[in-house]
């Protein structure tokens, strides 16, 4: 037993890395092989229990709340404001026993729940919910938290809570209908661990929200393609539920993005195998990114018809006989190199998408086949993904009253996925 707050480890400054993230007065940089030299007993956990260092925003242990928990592959969330914890505990009680498809279907894009605990923190029996943890099985865990909605009170706020949430993260509410409360990232170029916290996050607006994101993603000079369609795959299925879910009204709820830097360095390392031959050019539209594609100088179809319609990404393969045959001629001349993410894409769409132009009728499964297809590209089976995106903290999940979209949510979600979408046209 002992100190009450994690102890810092030593502060390694990075001149080019607050250059590029200027107003990030509140980073904390490791270097990725300190030992953590923390007292565990010092935080009045169970022994067997450790605090959850992977934590970026959140509550945390200040006096009036507790921090997250690990214990044996999972992560206890203390529940320190009661109805708070019980209108989360609903919620995951509720998806995990609903047998209809879109509450069955949310359960993919949550972590697990295990139940409820009681735990003795600093000598009170604190009640906790018990969740998979999301960065059990990455060594490298980086771990952005992105707050979804421009609104973020629930409908049972008092006046203080709505007039304080208002007056916080305003421009990246306001002009992006999301905010970024905490994120770390293992930085691949120099292996330091950098923290950024809420205080960061509440600068940002939306020319800076882009970079922060870049930071996460470790890319500055140049955006892992696969690393961004892994996110894209998760993303794009969260945003088809929402789209058409009525269940529920989220306030204040975010998207825990996790990846895996140990595998980037990996990837980046053996670049040759993931580096594409075929280059994508930007084009006019935001919601054009993938649908073309340059060969030889020339612009090639690739299946991505460029727009995102209310119902999710609309597929279309090439038409004219002309552009078929560049198509195919694009997949033959990929066709020796299974390790080109890119190209497999090509590829698999080829195979899975009949070449009619009658896409408004079978549009549903298409797009079902789209997300799983970029599920597949990344990496052919799904146990080798290292990269994922979850829907957490229900603190102020509502039914929704008159069932409603919940647009507040949506929209966080739209503007979170152009942004997404773009670095996927600047990847190389
Ligand atoms: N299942 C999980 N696996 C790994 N990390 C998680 C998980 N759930 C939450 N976290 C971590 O804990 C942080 C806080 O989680 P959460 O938002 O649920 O807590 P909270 O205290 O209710 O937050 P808030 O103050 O925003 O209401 C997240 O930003 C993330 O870093
Ligand atoms: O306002 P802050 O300091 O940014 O942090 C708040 C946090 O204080 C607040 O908890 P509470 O004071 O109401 O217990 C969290 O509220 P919810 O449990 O209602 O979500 C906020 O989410 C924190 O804000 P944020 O993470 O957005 O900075």
């Amino acid at each position: 037993m002992g100190k009450s707050e994690v102890v810092p480890m030593p502060i390694h400054r990075q001149d080019s890395l607050y250059a590029a993230c200027k107003g990030a007065f509140n980073t904390v940089v490791h270097t990725v092989d300190e030992e953590q030299d923390e007292d565990e007993d010092d935080f009045g956990i169970p022994d067997n229990m450790q605090l959850f260092t992977n934590q970026v925003a959140g509550h945390t242990n200040d006096g009036k709340s507790y921090g997250m928990i690990k214990h044996n592959g999972t992560i206890l969330k203390p529940i320190t404001k009661q109805k708070c914890g019980e209108r989360e505990i609903d919620f995951y009680e509720e998806i995990n026993s609903a047998t209809d498809k879109t509450r069955s279907e949310l359960r993919d894009f949550v972590p697990k729940y295990y139940g409820k605990v009681t735990v003795p923190i600093k000598g009170n029996d604190v009640d906790c919910i018990v969740l998979e943890d999301l960065t059990r099985y990455y060594k490298e865990p980086c771990v952005i938290d992105i707050k979804i909605g421009r609104r973020t009170w629930d409908p049972t706020a008092s006046y203080d809570k709505i007039v304080n949430e208002e007056a916080k993260y305003q421009e990246s509410k306001r002009d992006l209908a999301f905010c970024i409360p905490g994120f770390q990232v293992y930085k691949i170029h120099n292996n330091q661990l950098c923290k950024f916290d809420k205080n960061y996050g509440k600068t940002l607006n939306k020319e800076t929200v882009p970079q922060a994101l870049k930071m996460f993603l470790n890319a500055e000079t140049v955006c892992c393609r696969s690393l961004i369609v892994q996110f894209l795959a998760s993303l794009w299925r969260i945003q088809m539920w929402a789209r058409k879910q009525r269940y529920y009204h989220f306030y204040s709820s975010s998207l825990l993005l996790v990846y895996d830097a140990r595998r980037l360095r990996e990837l980046l390392k053996t670049d040759d195998d993931v580096k594409p031959t075929l280059k994508l050019q930007r084009s006019t539209s935001l919601y054009r990114p993938l649908s073309l594609a340059v060969l030889n100088n020339e612009k090639i179809s690739t299946g991505f018809s460029g727009q995102l319609t209310n119902q999710g990404p609309i597929l279309r393969t090439p038409t004219s006989p002309t552009k078929l045959k560049q198509f195919n001629d694009l997949v033959q001349t990929n066709n020796n190199n299974s390790n080109n993410v890119w190209q497999k894409s090509i590829r698999t769409l080829k195979r899975t998408h009949s070449f009619q132009n009658d896409y408004d009728k079978d549009m549903q499964s298409k797009r079902q086949d789209y997300t799983y297809i970029l599920d597949e590209l990344c990496t052919e089976q799904k146990s080798e993904l290292w990269a994922t995106v979850k829907m957490i903290d229900f603190a102020h999940a509502f039914m929704a009253e008159h069932h409603e979209v919940d647009k507040n949510y949506l929209e966080g979600i739209d503007n979170l996925i152009k942004l997404f979408e773009e670095f996927l046209v600047d990847s190389e």
